[in-house]
């Protein structure tokens, strides 16, 4: 068993957030939360402690408490829940940063596809993924949604990656047998199928987590409408339907010419989420990246099949794509998470996304006609309005888990939920010569409460911040993990 003493932040709705100054949370062995307390004072401390560790002793007499590894943690320190990363491509990390003078579609051709196609090569595959699922993980993502490449064998090695490196992941190969350029494309839309069936198989195969949850999921991956064909499109509804939990993923409503070339290669179907749903590809745990632009009507079938969206603002900023009106999906119930969607979006980090997330709010709040002095604000609703604290952090945790239907199993820390967690730091010494963890936008003050210094993590964050990352209980990341 593990015992954390100290600061915590995490949420349990999209506009309930707790602070605790002074909390204890045990793991088991497994991985599980097995208690956690709030809001004590330090006197509480060793009692509380004591009173569960003897009542574990009475359930478990052969349960010894000289296993206990404590982690007390410091005043700049607190445990954030780990960050879900709902939609990321891996095979795109060399382009960070490169490409903001195109939209989506040159995009696509120009700077996406021709880096894609370098993972026919497993040796690439091999070099890349271990290097992305590190920096994903010690940017304190602890559950990641990746799109692959094309390539099966390629992909194999990215749910490898996950898998040796112990991130929580949903990993998926896209399909593709139409519309890419003339060297990357699929060959057929049945060797698409075949070999996203094989990698479903493979990636079933991979051990499992102590409490037998699988830590690497296969997702359903159809890159978006455009570049399936109709046929390709239902038999993945079909292979939808034979996995009635599978997650899927896959683009929506990103950007004005993507919806036009949507509609005119789909001309039935009523819009474009129809589109999926005429396939079977849109239910509950099927993640729509972007949705900047969704019709009434769409936000209406997304939330009846109870699909989930990933947001992803920096990405929607850096291609020119739109704005996704986040505040209307939650208060219509939809499951909304975040992506950082590396390389339309130019940073891996979920703390960015969130600042972006932010300013997508205030920028759609000031873009909001203004209202007439006898109206009366609902305060239950976001839309319009920019998003608090508390649906920042919900979108980047418990709202992500959500998307990919694990809000039982992650996203906060209650009891029974298995632990995925970030310590965070922010008490970086920034005297010249004293580098260290310095963070030059993070202004730590001993005066400081869990309010202020959660805001300065949130909003100045970044790897320097994230000391250590859990998932399931188990170090797998932050500065002086050594692997
Ligand atoms: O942001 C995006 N990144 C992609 O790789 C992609 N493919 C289709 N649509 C896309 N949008």
């Amino acid at each position: 068993m593990q015992i954390f003493v100290g600061q915590l932040v995490h949420t349990l709705d999209p506009t309930t957030i707790q602070y605790s100054s002074l909390s204890v949370v045990g793991v088991s062995d497994n991985g599980v939360i097995d208690f956690a307390v709030h809001d004590l004072s330090p006197g509480d401390v060793e009692r509380i402690i004591q009173e569960q560790l003897s009542q574990k002793a009475n359930l478990d007499k052969g349960w010894k408490a000289e296993n206990v590894k404590r982690t007390v943690l410091g005043h700049g320190e607190f445990l954030v829940p780990g960050f879900v990363d709902t939609h990321t491509h891996a095979p795109q990390f060399p382009n960070i940063c490169r490409g903001q003078q195109y939209e989506l579609l040159d995009w696509l051709k120009y700077i996406t596809f021709p880096e894609e196609e370098k993972l026919a090569d497993v040796a690439v595959a091999k070099r890349l993924y271990n290097e992305v699922v590190r920096r994903v993980i010690s940017l304190g993502t602890t559950t990641c949604c990746y799109y692959g490449s094309l390539h099966l064998e390629a992909t194999k090695v990215l749910a490898d990656e996950c898998q040796a490196q112990g991130q929580r992941a949903f990993v998926g190969k896209c399909n593709m047998d139409r519309n890419g350029s003339p060297t990357y494309v699929e060959a057929s839309c049945s060797s698409s199928v075949a070999d996203t069936r094989s990698l479903i198989s493979y990636i079933q195969s991979l051990p499992k987590l102590p409490t037998s949850s699988p830590l690497v999921n296969p997702i359903i991956t159809p890159r978006f409408a455009i570049s399936c064909t109709d046929e390709l499109l239902s038999q993945l509804g079909t292979l939808a339907k034979e996995n009635p939990g599978m997650l899927i993923q896959t683009h929506i409503s990103e950007n004005a010419s993507e919806i036009a070339y949507t509609h005119a290669l789909f001309p039935n179907a009523p819009h474009y989420a129809g589109v999926y749903d005429t396939h079977g590809l849109l239910r509950d745990g099927t993640v729509l990246g972007h949705a900047c632009h969704l019709t009434e009507e769409e936000v209406k079938l997304v939330k009846q099949r109870n699909a989930g969206i990933a947001h992803c603002p920096t990405s929607n900023f850096n291609i020119r794509s739109g704005m996704a009106n986040v505040g209307k999906y939650l208060d219509r119930g939809i499951k909304v998470g975040l992506g950082t969607d590396c390389s339309g979006g130019y940073c891996p980090s979920i703390l960015r996304t969130l600042q972006d997330a932010c300013v997508t709010s205030k920028i759609l709040s000031l873009s909001t006609p203004p209202k007439p002095l006898d109206y009366k604000e609902d305060p239950e609703k976001l839309e319009g309005k920019h998003l608090p604290i508390s649906t920042l952090l919900y979108l980047a945790t418990l709202g992500g888990a959500d998307v990919c239907l694990l809000k039982d199993k992650v996203g906060n820390f209650v009891v029974g939920k298995e632990f995925d967690a970030i310590v965070a730091s922010i008490t970086g010494d920034n005297t010249p010569g004293e580098q260290g963890r310095a963070n030059p936008a993070v202004w730590y003050s001993a005066d400081d409460d869990i309010q202020t210094l959660v805001e300065r993590f949130l909003f100045g964050g970044d790897d320097r911040n994230i000391k250590e990352v859990y998932v399931c209980g188990r170090r797998v990341g932050g500065w002086g993990h050594s692997q």
